[in-house]
């Protein structure tokens, strides 16, 4: 199996600013990888970079597939909940890429949907608009929507914060159930337990990458030692250096 995104002396930022600087390394087709370090470390930043919504400011992401075959969940505070709309047709906005926009729904579709609303436990839940749902509700809508997107690599920001141990769960045992299937799924995680339980690879980020590889090696307190002191050390009003020069 080959990779499905490579990294090659990657700076991401804003306003010129980097955010993520000198990222090198390949993501295999079928990776279950954590992104993990201090507030500030450029995690959000990395995965924006990977899901399209940022442009590197040097180097470049090499993708190997393709922009429909990618599905990202943001953070939950950058969700509009305000947006009128409820749980099914949330859900439903995950099959857009197979019906199109304006692509009938037929029977097989809306089984799909009862499908993934059911497995992630929120039957009678359909009619509920978004803005009545709990933080741990809202959770599960969106990752029914991610169940029927059908993507190849799955973007997750922060899946899990705030959320009960048994909501928790549930939910980690379908982005299990997805690496399963063959599918590649890359999660910014800030609780390092459930990182050693159900990650077998960790990117340990602190603006810069201080170890990428085994989480066991990754996660060593001289690791997360030394990406809390880079991350104080950094200076947010750096400019970008020039490509292969190292700040
Ligand atoms: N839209 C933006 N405009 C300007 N700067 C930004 C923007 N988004 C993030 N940043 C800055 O980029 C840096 C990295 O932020 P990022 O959100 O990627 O970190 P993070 O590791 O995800 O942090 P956290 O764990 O707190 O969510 C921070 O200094 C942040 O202030």
């Amino acid at each position: 199996m080959g990779n499905v995104i490579s990294f090659r002396d990657l700076t991401l930022g804003y306003d010129r600013h980097p955010a993520v600087h000198h990222l090198d390394g390949d993501v295999p087709e079928g990776a279950l990888l954590a992104v993990c370090g201090p507030n500030g470390a450029g995690k959000s930043t990395l995965l924006k970079g990977i899901a399209g919504v940022l442009s590197p400011l040097a180097g470049h992401i090499d993708g190997h597939v393709p922009a429909r075959e990618i599905a990202y969940l943001p953070q939950a505070a950058e969700v509009d909940r305000s947006f009128p709309i409820d749980v099914y047709d949330l859900v439903a906005m995950g099959l857009w890429r197979r019906s199109g926009l304006f692509g009938g729904i037929g029977r097989a579709d809306r089984d799909r949907i009862e499908h993934a609303i059911a497995a992630v436990g929120l039957e009678g839940f359909e009619a509920r608009p978004i803005g009545t749902l709990s933080g741990g509700q809202m959770q599960r809508t969106l990752f029914a929507r991610l169940l029927l997107q059908d993507a190849r690599l799955i973007l997750l920001d922060e899946p899990f914060t705030a959320l009960d141990a048994g909501t928790v769960a549930d939910l980690t045992a379908l982005v299990e159930r997805w690496n399963g299937e063959g599918r590649t799924v890359i999660a910014v995680l800030h609780d390092l337990e459930l990182v050693r339980v159900h990650f077998p690879q960790t990117l340990l980020l602190a603006r810069m990458p201080v170890a990428w590889g085994a989480t066991r090696e990754v996660l060593t307190s001289t690791n997360l030692n030394e990406a809390r002191r880079m991350c104080e050390a950094w200076d947010d009003r750096a400019p970008a250096c020039a490509p292969g020069e190292a700040a």
